[in-house]
């Protein structure tokens, strides 16, 4: 699905140049759940933006579906720590918002208005939110502005869906929630992910796959297969693989931050 070959970014900054990755190679599978762990500053946030074509690589390639990537690509939805929910509109307009924006959707939005509602309804169904589509961002936790956004970044149908650091800012429990909110949408829609986070337990607890990053210039220094069975309970957290596994990760990042 998605591949990043032997790919080497360095930033041009004011006091020179900067390798925020080097000879970093990838591979995502169609329907797969990768996490990206890794400490500060090692180029994750990188990763994501060459993945999905912001930039392009200084050496190597990036291809989706076999294709090359050479700019911005269209079939990915992407959340962020922040949901950046638009104050102004509803949150059901708010989930409608990349359909106003993303072709082919684009073009058919004004005909096709009673069918797209009726698909953003019933996301919002899948993450709880189906009674609050008229309330406004303000007027909802950090935790239901966070479901609305994954709304938002799922609505056009995207096969890939790129997710940096999306739950960082919440609280523990509902951190939780959320990660059980992802898994359901992910096993009923059945898109790839890439997920960027910080947190070790996220990332065993929801990826097929984890990629541990070194620090500056990052690159990848380990890939995890994570095979608890699905679907996952909560519980699962819980279980001494589970606790060995989260241990083992940690280890490795304590290992290259010192390198
Ligand atoms: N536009 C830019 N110009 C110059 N340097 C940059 C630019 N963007 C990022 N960097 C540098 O590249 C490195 C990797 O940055 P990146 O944001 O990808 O890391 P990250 O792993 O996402 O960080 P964090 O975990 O702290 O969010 C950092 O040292 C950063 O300072």
């Amino acid at each position: 699905m998605i591949r990043l070959d032997d790919v080497t970014l360095s930033y041009k900054g004011r006091t020179g140049e900067v390798t925020a990755l080097a000879h970093t190679s990838i591979d995502v599978k169609r329907g797969e759940f990768a996490a990206v762990v890794g400490p500060s500053g090692c180029g994750k946030s990188t990763l994501m933006k060459l993945a999905t074509g912001l930039i392009r690589p200084t050496k190597g390639a990036v291809s989706l579906e076999g294709q090359l990537v050479t700019g911005p690509v269209k079939m990915a939805g992407m959340a962020f720590q922040h949901a950046n929910l638009l104050p102004w509109r509803s949150v059901l307009d708010n989930v409608m918002l990349p359909l106003e924006i993303v072709e082919p959707h684009r073009s058919r939005f004004r005909r096709e208005k009673a069918a797209y509602r009726t698909r953003a309804l019933d996301l919002l169904g899948v993450v709880g939110l189906r009674d609050f589509a008229d309330r406004y961002p303000w007027e909802m936790s950090g935790g239901m502005q966070q479901r609305a956004s994954l709304c938002r970044a799922l609505i056009h149908e995207p096969a890939l869906l790129m997710l940096d650091e999306p739950f960082a800012a919440l609280d523990a429990f509902t951190r939780e929630e959320l990660w059980v909110v992802l898994r359901d949408l992910w096993q009923r829609l059945g898109f790839t992910v890439i997920l960027v986070t910080h947190d070790l337990r996220e990332a065993a607890f929801l990826a097929d796959t984890i990629h541990v990053m070194s620090a500056r210039p990052g690159r990848i220094v380990e890939t995890r297969t994570v095979d608890f069975p699905r679907p996952r309970p909560l519980e699962v957290c819980y279980e001494p693989a589970f606790t060995d596994l989260v241990h083992q990760l940690r280890g490795k990042i304590a290992e290259v931050r010192q390198a």
